[in-house]
């Protein structure tokens, strides 16, 4: 697991267990953003897999991590267009949504801007955590995560 992976687990798993307490032992956490935002990377970089042979996901993985005491059980639902009508039905139950964006691709951040805009309306999200990860940063050519924060919006999102 590289240094940025790892820090986002610790992030996050530090934000989930003062948001659930010290009780809850598993977790659902479901990663969603645009086809080749890097969703499949982070997930194996999450198991420790080798991140070398990643093709598009057409339908969905799941994996278990143990980590920091608990269970992740971590679902990495493809991205093409086609299969972006049935990322809803993965939220029921979801403790934690990470929204992935390629920091890099800016011709495509009102795309997902757009997407993400519709996930928030969703109702099995509410009061649910969602981490927007910025990811491929070590590209030249990426946004500052502040940039895709103002670009997608986020400060008009609540709650
Ligand atoms: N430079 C760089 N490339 C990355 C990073 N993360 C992923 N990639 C590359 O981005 C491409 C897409 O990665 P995937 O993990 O397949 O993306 P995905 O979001 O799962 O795409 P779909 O399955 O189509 O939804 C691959 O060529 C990865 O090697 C990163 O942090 N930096
Ligand atoms: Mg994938």
């Amino acid at each position: 697991m590289g240094p940025p992976e790892k820090m986002l687990l610790h992030g996050l798993l530090s934000v989930m267990q003062k948001l659930k307490g010290s009780t809850e032992l598993e977790l659902r956490i479901v990663l969603l953003g645009l086809d080749n935002a890097g969703k499949t990377t982070l997930l194996k970089c999450l198991a420790s897999e080798d991140v070398n042979t990643i093709t598009p996901t057409q339908g969905f993985n799941i994996k278990s991590v143990a980590s920091h005491g608990m269970k992740l059980n971590v679902w990495d639902i493809g991205g093409q267009k086609k299969i972006r009508p049935f990322w809803k039905k993965y939220l029921e139950n979801t403790d934690l949504l990470v929204y992935v964006i390629d920091s890099a691709d800016k011709k495509r951040f009102e795309e997902t801007g757009l997407e993400l805009s519709e996930l928030i309306d969703e109702e099995n999200l509410t009061g649910d955590p969602i981490l927007i990860f910025a990811n491929k940063q070590d590209l030249g050519t990426a946004s500052l995560a502040s940039e895709i924060a103002e670009d997608l919006n986020l400060h008009t999102y609540r709650d």
